[in-house]
Order: C-alpha cells, then structure tokens, then sequence
C-alpha cells in the first residue's frame, strides 16, 4: 500500500478543457458554442468546419481527454492520492455546468481544476475562469450549493510538462534523414492571439506594449529555450531555434503574432536550412490544430518545398504529466493548509502564481471570472 497522499482541503479534480465535435453533425454547433462571442469571419469558420469534416467531423481531442482522465486516475491510485477525478469542457460535451452539477450531486464542496492549457492568455487562462464563473451562477439559480473552485497554476515550466517535449523533439531529431539532422532547426510553435491579448497576457506586471507580448510570449520563449538547452546537453549539437505561430483566427486587419509556420517554413527553406523539427509546446494534447495546421497544412507546405520536417509529440497522457497534475494538486492543497510547498519549475521564470490577480489577462468586455482574486462567488440576478 502505498503512504497515503493529503488532498485536503480538496474532494474532488475537474479536469476543464475545449471539448470538439464526436461527429459530422456536431461540427457546426461546435463552432457555433465556440465563436459565441463574434469576431471571427464566416470565411474562416466555413474553412475550420472543412478542417474536421476531412477527419470524420471527430475532434481528437475528447479521446486524448479520456486518456489522461485513465492516466490520472492509475497515477493517483498508485502513488496513494484518494481523489475522485471529473471531466467537464467549455464547448462540447461533457458541458462543464453538467459536470459541475454531478459533482455537487456527489457531494463535493471544494474542488480543483486543471484546465488542458499551460500558459496565461485570455484564451487560455481567463476564459475558462469566465465559463467556471458562468457555471457556478447556473448551479447558484437552479438553487443548488455552490463549490469553491481553485485553479490550479500554469505548468508551462513544470518538469512533467517540459521533459515529455524534450523527449519528443529528440525522437523528432532522430527521425530525421542522418545527412540533415545535425542542421536541423527548431520551430517551437504555440497559437497565435491577437497581439492585444498577448500583450495584456499575464499580470498587469507582465504587460507589455507594442506587440511584445506579454507574458504568453515570455513564457513560451522560456519553455522553449529550457528545450533546445536540454537537447544540446543530450546531443551536443547546437540547433538554432524560434518560437513560430499556428492557427490565426480573425479579421485580418487585426494584428496577431506572427510569423506563421508556413511562412517561417518557406524562410527556413530559403535561408538553406536543411531540415526542421515543428514542436508544438502550446498544446497539451496533439488536439486538431495539431492534426490538421501542423500534421497536414504546414507538412504538406514543407513537402511542396522539399523540406524534410518531423513534428514532435505533445505530452498528452504521459505518465510523467499525470504525476505532474499530481504535484500541482498536493502543492496547492499543501499551500491552501498553510504550507509552504516546493513549487518546481524548470527554466528563467519561477512557478506561477496560484490566484489570478486582479487585471490578469483581462476579457474586451470585462465578464466574471471564478478562481481569481477578484471572485466573491456568483452574484444573484438582479430582480426584473
Ligand atoms: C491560445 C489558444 C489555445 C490554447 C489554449 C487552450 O487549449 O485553451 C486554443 C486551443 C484550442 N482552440 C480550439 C478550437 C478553436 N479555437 C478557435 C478560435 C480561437 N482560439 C484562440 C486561441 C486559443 N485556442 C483564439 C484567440 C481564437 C479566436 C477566438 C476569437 O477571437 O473569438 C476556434 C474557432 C475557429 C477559429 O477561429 O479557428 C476553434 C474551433 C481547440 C479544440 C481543438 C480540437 O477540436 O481538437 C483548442 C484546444
Ligand atoms: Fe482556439
């Protein structure tokens, strides 16, 4: 028997994602639950429904959720955390709201939450605290007890999270044709946001002005520069590196982060570099931008150029992820007691705070937002 593990004050973890479609006839309220919030062409949604239509109309993403759900689960069973995991996701079922419900039905009163993205964005930090803040108001009108629910921090820099990468950009490496792999470079590629969400990215110390960035390009650099450092160590070759952008969304008047991988690719190519490793470390899982910007759009890009590329595996259900979520969860808990846990990170910039500050990678139009430091539960409406 292993030592048992103390997750008090938690009874439960939700593990909160995206959700995607299961089939055909889910695409289009899939984007329609996506893009509630408007801003994004007719043009180019038509062109991501065409994005999963040539794969079925079957999101990657639900399964590769049920995997690290089995993967936390055998994690926790065998190195004695007694805590019942959930899955709830933002625009697909299982809906978070119904999760949430089932949860308080259970009986649980204080719960965790993991969300499937590591770093600080509106996209990938706030909004799931806006739709935490949508659900808890559900339950609170519905007339049932309303939870405490604790964010945990961003893992972008956590070893669980980083050494995965390294291991796939070495695989990527050695997959590579012999006569180009020591002139290989490498292309770490995240989402592209508008450079406006970039550079409010972060607490408000972390912003920055003038499409620097904020602190969603800062920690994207740090996750990457901690990854061609170790595989220098192990290979003893230097390959030069730059965090690339996928996926942009939008108008296109309206400035995100570039360059695209594409068009990095044609550089590369014309610069004479002989090979490239596409390492997405922004995504957690190889989820549909995965599939199709990189496995098919800018691989096909690269075969049109003659470019040998190879891209790296995401850490998805990696047993080394799931000890990571593992000590996110008995640090927080640890911290939430009184402690002063270890908080492990790797690379220039510490672990990341616990609670979103106020002003942290604030909406267009400002929205409640659960598990910050601004949250005092849901608020009643307003009688008519
Ligand atoms: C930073 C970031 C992450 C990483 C953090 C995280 O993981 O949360 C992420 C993840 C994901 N994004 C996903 C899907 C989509 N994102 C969209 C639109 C957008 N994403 C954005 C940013 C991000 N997105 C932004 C700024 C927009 C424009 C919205 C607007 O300006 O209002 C759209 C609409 C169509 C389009 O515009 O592309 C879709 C369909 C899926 C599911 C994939 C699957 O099904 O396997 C996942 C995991
Ligand atoms: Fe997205």
């Amino acid at each position: 028997m292993p030592e048992q593990r103390d997750p008090s004050p938690y009874d439960a973890l939700l593990l909160l994602s995206f959700g995607g479609p299961e089939g055909p006839d889910d695409v289009v309220p899939f984007l329609e639950n996506v893009t509630r919030g408007g801003g994004i062409p007719r043009e180019r949604l038509k062109e991501v429904g065409q994005h999963y239509f040539l794969f079925g109309g079957v999101s990657p993403i639900n399964a590769q959720n049920r995997e690290l759900l089995d993967a936390l689960r055998s994690d926790f069973a065998e190195y004695g955390l007694d805590l019942p995991v959930y899955w709830g996701n933002r625009n697909w079922a299982p809906y978070l709201t119904e999760t949430l419900r089932t949860m308080v039905h259970d009986g649980h009163r204080r719960i965790a939450v993991l969300a499937t993205s590591a770093c600080a964005s509106y996209s990938g930090c706030r909004q799931y605290r806006e739709n935490l803040a949508d659900a808890l108001a559900t339950l609170q009108s519905e007339g049932l007890p309303v939870p405490e629910v604790d964010k945990l921090r961003h893992y972008f820099n956590h070893p669980g999270f980083v050494r995965p990468m390294v291991d796939g950009v070495l695989a990527s490496l050695a997959a590579l044709p012999q006569d180009v792999r020591d002139g290989a470079h490498l292309a770490f590629t995240t989402h592209s946001i508008p450079t406006a969400a970039a550079d409010t990215s972060g607490t408000p110390g972390d912003h920055t002005r003038g499409g620097e960035g904020g602190a969603y390009v800062a920690q994207h650099l740090d996750v990457a520069r901690t990854i061609a450092d170790a595989v220098r160590a192990e290979t003893g070759v230097d390959h030069p590196w730059r965090l690339v952008y996928q996926s942009r969304s939008g108008a296109p008047h309206i400035p995100w982060l570039e360059p695209d991988i594409c068009d990095h690719l044609e550089e590369q190519h014309a610069a004479g570099v002989p090979a490239v490793v596409m390492a997405p470390i922004g995504f957690v899982s190889d989820h549909m931008e995965v599939k199709y910007d990189l496995d098919t759009e800018a691989t096909a890009k690269a075969a049109e150029l003659g470019l040998p590329v190879a891209r790296s595996a995401t850490v998805g259900a990696d047993p080394r992820f799931a000890a990571a979520v593992r000590d996110l969860l008995l640090e927080r808990a640890a911290t939430e007691r009184g402690g002063t846990p270890e908080r492990c990170a790797l690379g220039a910039l510490a672990a990341s705070h616990d609670l979103c500050p106020v002003g942290c990678c604030p909406a267009r139009a400002p929205r409640p937002a659960a598990a910050g430091a601004d949250w005092r539960g849901p608020v009643a409406e307003a009688p008519a």
